[in-house]
């Protein structure tokens, strides 16, 4: 349950990286360290900044550096690549488009998801197949870019999931397998508008990049611009918590699948973004999630843990997904 944390904090996890596979896992100190670090910051905030991660700092600049690129082309290039219902909820979306709890969000973005093929999943798949345009060709190695990143978030966050699962008392691959053997991971680069200038008056409400919400699946890694304070997260008070860029480190934070599973051991905590800094924000942002057939029930340790009785509803990710993308567009 989130408390009244005031910061975010940060972990160093390149010891359970080294030793992510190592039958003794358990016995390590360095892992059990870091074990028990995801464990508050799980149960505190639900949110931590990591280093130590083994991804290079050029890849993570070059990402956001073509993302702005980008969205700094003329409306006419970017939405060549338009999301919309026939493209599997892949692709571009405009300012605006984007809502959250009914109000539209000041934000471009694109989006991408694990590749759907005819008749994956019988019908529950259906919503989600698409063409892959969400991959743009221009600028030049976007596409190519964009797959060497995803393939290293996907490596990342099963890893810090190994130890999340130890930090719940499971086995480290209690997360893999049925539940995130095949994770459905979705990716998506954002640029928020810089804010609009108010002549020095007060401005009646922020512009506000995107709206309060949880995230759907397991685990996000969010990549921030540098130098831009907006990212937003909010405590058991109901404060807003400033999730400061640190260059080199991921932002991560648990979702609504982590919830279920944890049987709300560790919840996923509400977070907005408010750009009010005179700069053009970009963000790159990975959702590791469950594979998208994965029948999500609170984990046997956790039920042990928290009195036997399930706190949540069990839920199907891809259900639970669809139900959001199909509501989050206006178009
Ligand atoms: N795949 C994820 N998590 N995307 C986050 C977008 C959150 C805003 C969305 N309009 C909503 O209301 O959920
Ligand atoms: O822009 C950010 O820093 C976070 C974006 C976010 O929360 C999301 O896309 O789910
Ligand atoms: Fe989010």
């Amino acid at each position: 349950m989130a408390t009244d944390f005031k910061f975010i904090p940060l972990i160093d996890v390149s010891p359970l990286l080294e030793k992510w596979d190592h039958p003794n896992i358990t016995q390590d100190e360095g892992v059990a360290q870091v074990v028990r670090q995801l464990d508050q910051a799980c149960r505190e905030a639900g949110f931590f900044y990591v280093k130590g991660h083994g991804i290079p700092d050029s890849l993570m600049k070059d990402i956001k550096n073509i993302a702005r690129e980008y969205f700094h082309q003329p409306y006419e290039e970017k939405i060549k690549i338009k999301l919309s219902a026939e493209t599997g909820y892949r692709g571009y979306q405009r300012i605006g488009e984007n809502v959250t709890k009914g109000v539209p969000d000041k934000h471009e973005a694109i989006d991408c998801y694990r590749e759907v093929n005819h008749g994956m999943y019988e019908g529950l798949g259906d919503v989600m197949q698409g063409s892959n345009i969400c991959r743009p060709s221009n600028p030049p190695n976007f596409k190519q870019l964009m797959e060497v990143y995803i393939d290293r978030c996907t490596d990342l966050s099963r890893k810090i999931m190994r130890g999340i699962a130890l930090a719940l008392g499971g086995s480290a691959d209690e997360m893999e397998g049925e539940i995130g053997g095949d994770p459905f991971w979705v990716f998506r680069i954002i640029g928020y508008p810089a804010a609009s200038i108010s002549n020095g008056h007060d401005k009646a409400h922020d512009d506000v990049g995107c709206g309060a919400h949880t995230d759907y699946g397991l685990l996000t890694l969010v990549n921030q611009d540098d130098g831009i304070v907006a990212l937003q997260v909010r405590n058991k008070l109901g404060e807003w918590i400033s999730a400061p860029p640190i260059p080199g480190t991921f932002v991560c934070n648990i979702g609504d699948m982590l919830k279920i599973l944890s049987n709300g051991i560790y919840e996923s905590t509400l977070h907005r973004v408010i750009n009010n800094s005179p700069k053009y924000r970009v963000c790159v942002a990975y959702f590791y999630e469950p594979n998208f057939d994965a029948a999500v029930e609170p984990l046997d340790v956790c039920l042990q843990k928290t009195g036997g009785t399930k706190n949540f509803e069990g839920a199907v990710y891809g259900k639970h997904l669809v139900s959001k993308v199909t509501t989050n567009f206006i178009m």
